[in-house]
C-alpha cells in the first residue's frame, strides 16, 4: 500500500503547555487533529471554568491561519473542586473531562489529589451529569518499583473507585500494561483507555539498553516487550474502548538532557505518521480509521470528523530539535527516518 486516506483523527490526550511555548508546538498538533482533549497540568493547574475558559481563548489565538482545530478543555481535580465547579463546567459546553492526578504522580501533579475520598462529592456529580474522568492511573507509594506502579494503581484505586461510582464514565490514560488493558477490556462500557505512539512501539529497551536515552523517558515509564504486546493487541482489536491519545508532552531539551531529566515525549510532530507504523507492523491498518477517528468521538458524546487526511508512503527525516519558546525541543524519532508522511488535509465536505 503507497497511500492511505481516512477520516480525520482526534488526539484523546495532549499536553500543550502555554504562552510562547503554546504557541511553538500546537501547529503540529492542528495540522494532523481535528480536536485534541488539552490536559490542565499547567502552573497554576487549571481548576476552574473561568481558567478553562481563558487557556481555550489563548489556545484558538495561536491557531494557524487557514487550519481547524477545536480544543477541548479539560479541568485539573484537587480535594477543594467542588460539585457546583463541575455542573458550570458541565452546562458550560467547553469542559469535556476532569483529569485526575495522584499528587506527585507525574509532571505538574503537586496541586493534585491526596486522597481520592477527598474528591467524591465532585465524582458523584460527575457520574450524575455524565462528565469522563481521565486518570494518570500510577499510584505514588515510593515502596512501590516504578515499574509497577500501574498495575497496583488498579487494585488500589480502580476497583475501589468503580465499586463506589458504578455509573462514573472513566478513562484509563496512557496505559503501559497488559495488567490495564485486559482491565479495561473486561470493564463496564462506561471504562475505556488511550494508548499513546511510544508505548506502541517501544519498550523499555529505547530507554535503557546500550546507554540512557532521555527523550523516551515518561509516565507511566516504558515497560517490557510483552507488556507493548499486550498494547498493540488492545488498540488493533477493532473494540471501541482503545482509542487515540498521544500524550505528546513537551520539556525543553535541556530539561529532559539532565542528570534528573523530565518525564515526558513530544510526539505531536509526528503522531500520526507513528500510529501508521505501529498499526502497519500489526499487519493491522484497516483498524486504524476506527482507533484513530471514531471511537474517542463516540466516547465522548461528539460528532465523528467528515473531513479526511491522506498519508504517503514516504521516507522523510525528522529534524534533530524543533524550536520550543526560546529553547530547542527534541521529538521523538529526532534525527530518524520515517515512513509515512501525513499530505493533506481534505476539508468538510
Ligand atoms: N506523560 C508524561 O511523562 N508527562 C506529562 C504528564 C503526564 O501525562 O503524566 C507532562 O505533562 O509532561
Ligand atoms: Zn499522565
Ligand atoms: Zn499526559
Amino acid at each position: 500500500m503507497q497511500q492511505l486516506t481516512m477520516t480525520r483523527p482526534d488526539d484523546w490526550h495532549l499536553h500543550l503547555r502555554d504562552g510562547a511555548l503554546m504557541q511553538s508546538v500546537l501547529p503540529d498538533t492542528a495540522r494532523q487533529f481535528a480536536r485534541a482533549i488539552v490536559m490542565p497540568n499547567l502552573r497554576p493547574p487549571v481548576t476552574t471554568l473561568r481558567q478553562a475558559m481563558e487557556y481555550r481563548q489563548r489556545i484558538l489565538a495561536a491557531i494557524p491561519r487557514g487550519v481547524s482545530f477545536e480544543p477541548l478543555m479539560t479541568l485539573y481535580l484537587t480535594d477543594n473542586t467542588s460539585a457546583a465547579e463541575i455542573y458550570e463546567a458541565k452546562a458550560s459546553g467547553i469542559v469535556h473531562a476532569v483529569k485526575l492526578y495522584p499528587a506527585g504522580a507525574t509532571t505538574n501533579s503537586d496541586a493534585g489529589v491526596s486522597d481520592i475520598r477527598k474528591t467524591y462529592a465532585a465524582l458523584e456529580a460527575m457520574q450524575r451529569c455524565g462528565m469522563p474522568l481521565l486518570v494518570h492511573g500510577e499510584v505514588t507509594d515510593s515502596a512501590i518499583d516504578i515499574f509497577d506502579r500501574e498495575a497496583i494503581f488498579i487494585e488500589r484505586v480502580m476497583q475501589p473507585l468503580l465499586l463506589d461510582m458504578p455509573d462514573l464514565r472513566v478513562v484509563f490514560e496512557h496505559i503501559t500494561t497488559k495488567e490495564a488493558a485486559q482491565f479495561v477490556a473486561s470493564a463496564p462500557e462506561t471504562i475505556a483507555a488511550t494508548l499513546t505512539p511510544q508505548h506502541l512501539l517501544y519498550n523499555r529497551n529505547a530507554m535503557l539498553a546500550g546507554g540512557i536515552r532521555p527523550h523516551f523517558y515518561c509516565l507511566p515509564i516504558l515497560k517490557r516487550e510483552t507488556h507493548r504486546e499486550a498494547l498493540v493487541k488492545a488498540a488493533i482489536s477493532g473494540s471501541p474502548k482503545f482509542f487515540l491519545g498521544t500524550d505528546s508532552a513537551p520539556h525543553a531539551q535541556h530539561t529532559k538532557e539532565n542528570a534528573c531529566g523530565c518525564a515526558g515525549c513530544y510526539s505531536a510532530h509526528t503522531a500520526i505518521e507513528l500510529y501508521v507504523e505501529a498499526f502497519e507492523a500489526a499487519g493491522a491498518l484497516d483498524k486504524l480509521e476506527g482507533f484513530a477517528s471514531f471511537y474517542g468521538a463516540d466516547y465522548y458524546r461528539l460528532p465523528r470528523n467528515t473531513a479526511t487526511v491522506t498519508l504517503r508512503r514516504e521516507d522523510w527525516q525528522v529534524p534533530s530539535s524543533v524550536g520550543f519558546g526560546e529553547h530547542q525541543l527534541v521529538p521523538l524519532r529526532a534525527g530518524e527516518t520515517m515512513k509515512w508522511k501525513l499530505n493533506e488535509v481534505a476539508q468538510e465536505n
